[in-house]
């Protein structure tokens, strides 16, 4: 039997992926849960996880050096890395939308736009044939607005809870985001019974 590398993201996702893999059936090791080591073997299943940030994760399944990753949506549509997606994993569920202080008109000339995802940004305006700059931030997005630096952002929200302690309003919703469950071409040719194997199983715990 072949063995699978399993990029998985680091944070906020990897509770609810290392959850419905658990749930799943698979017998993962404590140490993949409770450790600080990057590459950790799961003997009994023949999978190897390698734990990486989540931005990184299709850059690994792309390379081939991981034959499955776990992403989410808001990484894909950001990176557009040539990976198939196999599953919406349905998990850390949340969207992208544009905010900003409310009641307040974008610059006429060209507004500013903060975000973490200056490709997701720069097509959604584009889209719009809106022309903007775009400012790359890597966190505490929500700052840009409050204190000038820009005049939207385009970040995630999930409760609503930042933009409101902040004193920001949503205006327009980008993109619905979960998990996906994603492969490298190649491997999926070569290991195609073990990952759709591993696919179907998942898929009866993805959240709907
Ligand atoms: N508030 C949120 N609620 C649910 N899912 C979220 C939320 N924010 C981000 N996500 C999902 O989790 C992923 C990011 O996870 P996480 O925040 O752990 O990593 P990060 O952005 O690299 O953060 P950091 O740089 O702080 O480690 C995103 O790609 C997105 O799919
Ligand atoms: O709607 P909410 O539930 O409040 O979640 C949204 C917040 O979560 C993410 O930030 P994160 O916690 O990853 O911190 P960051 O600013 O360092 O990216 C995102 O960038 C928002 O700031």
């Amino acid at each position: 039997m072949d063995e699978l590398t399993i990029a998985m993201p680091k944070g906020r996702i990897f509770e609810e992926a290392y959850e419905l893999l658990v749930k799943a059936g698979y017998d993962l090791p404590k140490e993949l849960d409770d450790s600080r080591k990057l590459i950790v073997e799961a003997p009994n299943e023949r999978f190897r996880f390698i734990l990486a940030k989540p931005m990184d994760v299709p850059v690994y399944v792309e390379h081939g050096v991981a034959d499955i990753g776990i992403a989410g949506k808001d990484v894909m549509l950001e990176l557009d890395r040539s990976v198939h997606e196999l599953l919406d994993l349905g998990i850390s569920r949340c969207y992208i939308a544009t905010a900003g202080l409310p009641n307040t008109e974008m610059n006429p000339v060209t507004p500013r736009i903060a975000t973490k995802y200056p490709k997701i940004a720069s097509r959604f305006y584009r889209g719009k044939g809106e022309q903007v700059e775009i400012i790359q931030l890597n966190g505490s997005i929500e700052l840009a607005p409050m204190i000038g630096l820009a005049d939207r952002i385009v970040d995630i929200v999930s409760t609503g809870k930042t933009l409101k302690e902040n004193g920001l309003v949503e205006y327009e919703q980008i993109a619905e985001i979960t998990s996906r469950l994603i492969a490298n071409p190649v491997s999926y040719r070569l290991k195609q019974e073990r990952i759709r194997e591993l696919v179907e199983n998942l898929r009866k715990q993805a959240k709907a």
